[in-house]
């Protein structure tokens, strides 16, 4: 694992990019994560591709997780912050982009639809941010690390973490979400796992530092992963 450490997100993300760029090429397949963490690596993404050094044409994503309940386009959907914070602005054709269908009407379906495209496909490097409570994609402490595409009851910690996107209110909070498996996530071939803030300093103690793989803390399992990358601003650096 390589672990570094950076003044701010935005040094931290443009350096992440660099990473990503000398993992992949213009036919790779990317697993794309939300949230407030990969925004200025998407950034970087898009200031890339503007300046005409990186074409997204063939380039296929699979996101790691979505809410159920909540339509894609409600602002903060993971559809709609994909459109918003990535692929409105690149060339990657949306046919080729996947997010977890979690409004599906028949919801079972959807997860054994995409647990089947994710097996019948290899994610170069996956991107990752990470919960206060070490939760990777949505897979929540507890959750088996044999575990493929399900859905998932969010810990209270993490409905109460993701209501600042939400005015402040839990309420208004999706109670579960749809999200690929830890199973999944560690068959990338590459990992890059971003961390910003505070609140993020002990999962990152438990992934960098600590010696315990346990399903309480799923980060922890990405210290068997051959080729992980961490990145952190100073606050979330645990030294
Ligand atoms: N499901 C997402 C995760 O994929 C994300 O990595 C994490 C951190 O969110 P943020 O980047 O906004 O801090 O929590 C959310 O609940």
């Amino acid at each position: 694992m390589k672990y570094l450490i950076f003044d701010t997100k935005k040094e931290a993300s443009v350096e992440s990019y660099k990473i990503l760029k000398s993992l992949i090429d213009k036919n790779s397949t990317l697993g794309l994560a939300t949230g407030s963490t990969p925004t200025d690596l998407y950034a970087e993404m898009i200031a890339d591709y503007k300046a005409g050094n990186f074409s997204y044409k063939n380039i296929k994503s699979y996101n790691l997780d979505e809410y159920v309940g909540i339509s894609y386009d409600h602002p903060e959907s993971y559809h709609k912050f994909m459109d918003t914070n990535l692929f409105d602005h690149i060339d990657i054709n949306k046919e080729n982009t996947h997010v977890p269908d979690a409004s599906a009407a028949d919801l079972k379906l959807a997860v054994k639809t995409y647990q089947e495209e994710l097996n019948n496909t290899q994610i170069d490097v996956q991107i990752l941010g990470i919960g206060g409570n070490g939760h990777i994609g949505f897979n929540e402490p507890g959750t088996p690390f044999d575990a493929g595409v399900h859905v998932v009851d969010l810990k209270e910690e993490t409905i109460k973490a993701n209501s600042r996107f939400f005015d402040g209110d839990i309420n208004l909070v999706p109670k579960q979400a749809m999200t690929m498996g830890i199973k999944d996530i560690m068959r990338a071939k590459h990992i890059i796992l971003l961390a910003f803030g505070k609140e993020k300093r002990e999962a990152i103690r438990s992934l960098v530092e600590g010696e315990e793989i346990t399903e309480n803390i799923p980060c922890t399992i990405l210290k068997n992963h051959p080729s992980v990358y961490v990145l952190v601003d100073k606050e979330a650096d645990f030294k």
